[in-house]
């Protein structure tokens, strides 16, 4: 598998900024169209400037109620970053449930054979999503927490580096597969989890997160693989 690719980041739309996340809602027709941001990243020596949107696209209510759900702390774990706490949605199950289903309308019937889901948010959403399309859930580890066989993928973060380990066996040669995070900031961890998915062979379909971080999506670095976000974070506190 592959270097690390730049990447090119072409959205839906742009989408208006009510209470810092960038959503939908009512509100969306006036400045923008989409609550979501479907991105598709592409390998690239020269990568094209994104393409302007197309027509409005129609925006989803239910994105405003995800994005108010959740909770910017600034200076967290570390000075200078604004953490995205999905807490709070965990604590409204209508909204959580919002979420999933989204998520559910999307991938439904389109033959994906697993759902890969990244410690430690990513295992909040992924089971859900997995049992509802029909998939098997196979938890992206961080080291030494799989007691089987393992491939590991090392990573950098935002506020660290980090490594994903998956058991070798969990996936066969040609399924496709859905990555589900809660948050994608830089890629990196995106990333590391299609490298380990590619070299056991896995059909990588796309990455579904709840939310993405504006400043990094110029930057993403993730093999040519799309990435799925419902909304985008605010840089403040709410
Ligand atoms: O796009 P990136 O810059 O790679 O950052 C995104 C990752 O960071 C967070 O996890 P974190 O590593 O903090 O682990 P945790 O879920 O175990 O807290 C988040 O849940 C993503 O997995
Ligand atoms: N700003 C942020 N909030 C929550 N999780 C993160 N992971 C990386 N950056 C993050």
């Amino acid at each position: 598998m592959g270097e690390e690719a730049n990447c090119n980041v072409a959205m839906e739309s742009a989408a208006p900024k009510e209470n810092g996340h960038t959503t939908g809602g009512a509100a969306a027709e006036a400045k923008a169209a989409a609550a979501w941001a479907e991105i598709a990243v592409t390998d690239a020596a020269a990568v094209p400037k994104p393409t302007p949107p197309p027509a409005a696209v129609a925006v989803d209510p239910r994105l405003q109620g995800i994005s108010d759900a959740i909770r910017v702390v600034p200076h967290f774990p570390k000075q200078g970053i604004m953490f995205n706490d999905i807490t709070p949605l965990l604590l409204r199950p209508g909204v959580f449930k919002d979420a999933v289903d989204i998520f559910v309308e999307r991938y439904r019937g389109m033959a994906i054979a697993a759902v890969a889901g990244i410690e430690a948010r990513g295992f909040i959403f992924g089971p859900a999503i997995a049992l509802a399309i029909g998939a098997k859930f196979i938890p992206l580890r961080k080291p030494k927490k799989l007691p089987g066989e393992v491939i590991s993928e090392t990573y950098v973060l935002e506020y660290g580096t980090d490594c994903l380990q998956m058991h070798v066996g969990a996936i066969e040669p040609g399924e496709r597969v859905l990555i589900v995070d809660d948050l994608v900031a830089t890629g990196g961890t995106l990333c590391a989890a299609i490298r380990l998915l590619e070299r056991a062979g896995a059909d990588v379909v796309e990455c579904a997160c709840l939310i993405g971080l504006p400043k990094f999506k110029d930057f993403y670095k993730l093999n040519g693989k799309p990435v799925y976000v419902l909304v985008e974070s605010r840089e403040y506190e709410k």
